[in-house]
């Protein structure tokens, strides 16, 4: 089993491998739980050896991040009794625990939460770092919370029924940690792109325990946030991509999963920073190369630019401007993998050439 800590003022422990879920119970420790779970995974709950547990169905996928499934999950807390002893289970994919966090960050102004991911991008990134939420018509997590779980269990067993769509999608945001902070990843990749994607591998784990030690060191130097100039770029980092891939969830109405528009954004973000940043050539296209290789799109077809453009105005990461009143785009963007900073406020018509160079048009 691999472990790796995430050193926050309140430090806890991410295991990885197979087996995993069977350190619930010792979690728990004898509270009460209730398990936030899509409908697809209720069959899987017994395995946790977990005598007094209330279930909590929530829809599946991107459905969970929803207003009213909070509403209702809340209803279900307070039937069920849960005092501020009790502890949240979130079980599923990203979708499952972002919004099983944000129960447990809301109930009774706060109750622990643990953490158990069942998909790769989860396990990578989702489950770990405290962002909870859901979303809004106006955009992508724009509602939600940071409370952090105090444990994460990654059962790589847990991964051998997902499908391949799901375990590439996860693998963009493994490929997205080695651009920002660990080139490693992306030699690995390059190197066995078929083992990479295979969750029963040694090399997949490889890969998903780089990324969960990039995610850890990112979220303890800067959980909220809040390091931001330039050159300095603290959690922001992990945004690598999503201003694009944000817009692109949203305009494809969820059908596209999120690694794949992370994908897509990641081709954006490496042109731009090519533009701003001095990103070389070969990079630009090694960013295509190993996203084709695990077999995620690098381009967007049928959205218009000006629409998806608009959409990026509510990403967190846009500022105004106090002397115009303007609002200012802010992108994450690398010189080099690994070295990361901020491109701010960038040209309009350098970032529609951009995103003609990554759409199929
Ligand atoms: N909070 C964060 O830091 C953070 C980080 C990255 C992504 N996210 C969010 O995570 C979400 C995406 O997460 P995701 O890709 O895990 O998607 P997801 O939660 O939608 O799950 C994807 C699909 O896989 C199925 N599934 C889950 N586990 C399975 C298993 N073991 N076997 C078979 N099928 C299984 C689910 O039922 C679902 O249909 C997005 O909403 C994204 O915004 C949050
Ligand atoms: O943990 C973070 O911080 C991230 O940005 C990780 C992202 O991969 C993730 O998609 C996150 O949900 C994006 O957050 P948002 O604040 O841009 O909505
Ligand atoms: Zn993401």
């Amino acid at each position: 089993m691999n472990l790796v800590e995430v050193a926050t003022t309140k430090p806890y422990r991410v295991r990885i491998g197979s087996g995993a879920v069977h350190e619930l119970a010792g979690l728990v420790a004898g509270r009460r739980a209730a398990v936030v779970c899509p409908q697809t995974l209720v069959h899987l709950v017994p395995r946790f050896g977990i005598d007094d547990l209330v279930v909590i169905e929530v829809p599946d996928a991107e459905a969970a991040k929803t207003p009213e499934v909070l509403v209702n999950g809340w209803r279900r807390l307070a039937e069920a009794n849960m005092t501020r002893g009790d502890i949240i289970v979130g079980f599923g994919g990203g979708a499952t625990t972002d919004v099983a966090g944000f129960l447990a960050a809301t109930w009774m102004r706060g109750i622990d939460v643990i953490h158990v991911p069942t998909t790769v991008l989860a396990m990578a990134d989702a489950a770990i770092g405290g962002k909870t939420g859901v979303n809004i018509p106006a955009g992508k997590n724009l509602v939600g919370a940071f409370h952090e779980p105090i444990g994460v269990l990654c059962d790589t067993e847990l991964l051998t029924t997902l499908p391949a769509r799901e375990v590439r999608s996860g693998l963009a945001e493994i490929v997205k940690c080695g651009f920002i902070k660990d080139p490693v990843i992306l030699d690995v990749i390059s190197n066995h792109p078929r083992l990479a994607l295979d969750v029963t591998s040694q090399t997949f784990v490889e890969v998903l325990t780089r990324a969960i030690t990039v995610k850890a060191g990112v979220v303890s130097a800067d959980l909220h946030e809040r390091t931001s100039s330039r050159e300095e770029v603290g959690r922001e980092r992990l945004n690598y991509g999503h201003t694009l891939a944000h817009a692109i969830e949203a305009h494809k109405h969820f059908t596209w999963r999120h690694g794949e528009a992370d994908a897509v954004g990641m081709v954006f973000a490496a042109e731009l920073s090519h533009r701003y940043l001095g990103l070389s050539d070969e990079v630009v296209a090694r960013t295509r190369t190993i996203l084709s290789e695990i077999g995620l799109p690098v381009t967007c077809d049928e959205i218009k630019w000006a629409d998806l453009r608009k959409t990026m105005n509510v990403d967190k990461k846009t500022r105004v401007d106090p002397q115009t009143g303007r609002q200012v785009l802010r992108f994450v963007g690398i010189h080099k993998p690994g070295q990361v900073a901020m491109i701010v406020d960038p040209d309009e018509a350098a970032l529609a050439e951009c995103y003609d160079r990554c759409s199929a048009r």
